[in-house]
């Protein structure tokens, strides 16, 4: 069985104090830092862009975990990379052209990762797979911290690691320790948690999730 990982995602930390919140998160025991962009085009939200991930990249040795919630995402993979990131995850639903833009995040000497959307399929992943890091099944629809987890991504997760038992798999949204236990025995290895891990003691939040 693969190591777990805990990424806390930024989106649900105090955006007035991102640099002290870096430094905490990783004081608690997170490894990955993950970090949402999204574009007010492919999902209904703007958050943030490589100018942050940059701006914060010297307070943390965290691995920086980038998903990319933006439509033709090719078109920024240089300046995320260059902002730190060590992988990168695009959506397949958001690019017509998948190859050319893992080869690209690829280039910049990052891991390369495909997201997938509650409503899209494995099999979506079929041409790609054998070229990546890393999934991500997304268990909310993009877009915004705090929802309710969709248990239908557990049979994708479950679907992936039966074919693939190397790959990196990490899940997206709604994980709490009671979701977190369903996505670790499903065969996720790497849970993001926002708002869960940030709305208490950072510590026992990321230990409850391991
Ligand atoms: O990609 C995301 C939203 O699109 C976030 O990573 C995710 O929602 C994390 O937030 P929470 O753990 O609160 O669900
Ligand atoms: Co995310």
């Amino acid at each position: 069985m693969k190591k777990i990982s805990i990424a806390p995602s930024l989106l649900a930390a105090d955006f007035s104090d991102l640099k002290n919140e870096v430094k905490n998160i990783e004081l608690a025991g997170a490894t990955h830092l993950h970090l949402d962009i999204m574009d007010g085009d492919f999902v209904p939200n703007i958050s943030f862009g490589p100018m942050v991930i940059k701006a914060i990249r010297p307070y943390t040795n965290m691995i920086f975990d980038v998903h990319v919630m933006v439509s033709n995402p090719e078109r920024y993979i240089e300046d995320i990379a260059k902002a730190g990131a060590d992988s990168i995850t695009i959506h397949i639903e958001a690019t017509k052209h998948i190859d050319r833009a893992v080869n690209l995040i690829k280039s910049f000497g990052c891991k390369a990762a495909v997201a997938i959307n509650p409503g899209t399929a494995v099999s979506s992943l079929d041409a790609i797979i054998d070229s990546l890091d890393m999934v991500l099944v997304m268990s909310v629809n993009p877009g915004f911290g705090g929802q309710k987890f969709i248990p239908k991504a557990l049979d994708k997760i479950k679907e992936i690691r039966e074919k693939y038992k190397d790959i990196d798999i990490e899940i997206d949204g709604g994980i709490n320790n009671e979701t977190a236990i369903l996505a670790k025995s499903a065969g996720a290895n790497i849970l993001v948690a926002g708002s869960y891990v940030f709305s208490g003691n950072y510590k026992e939040k990321i230990e409850s999730l391991k």
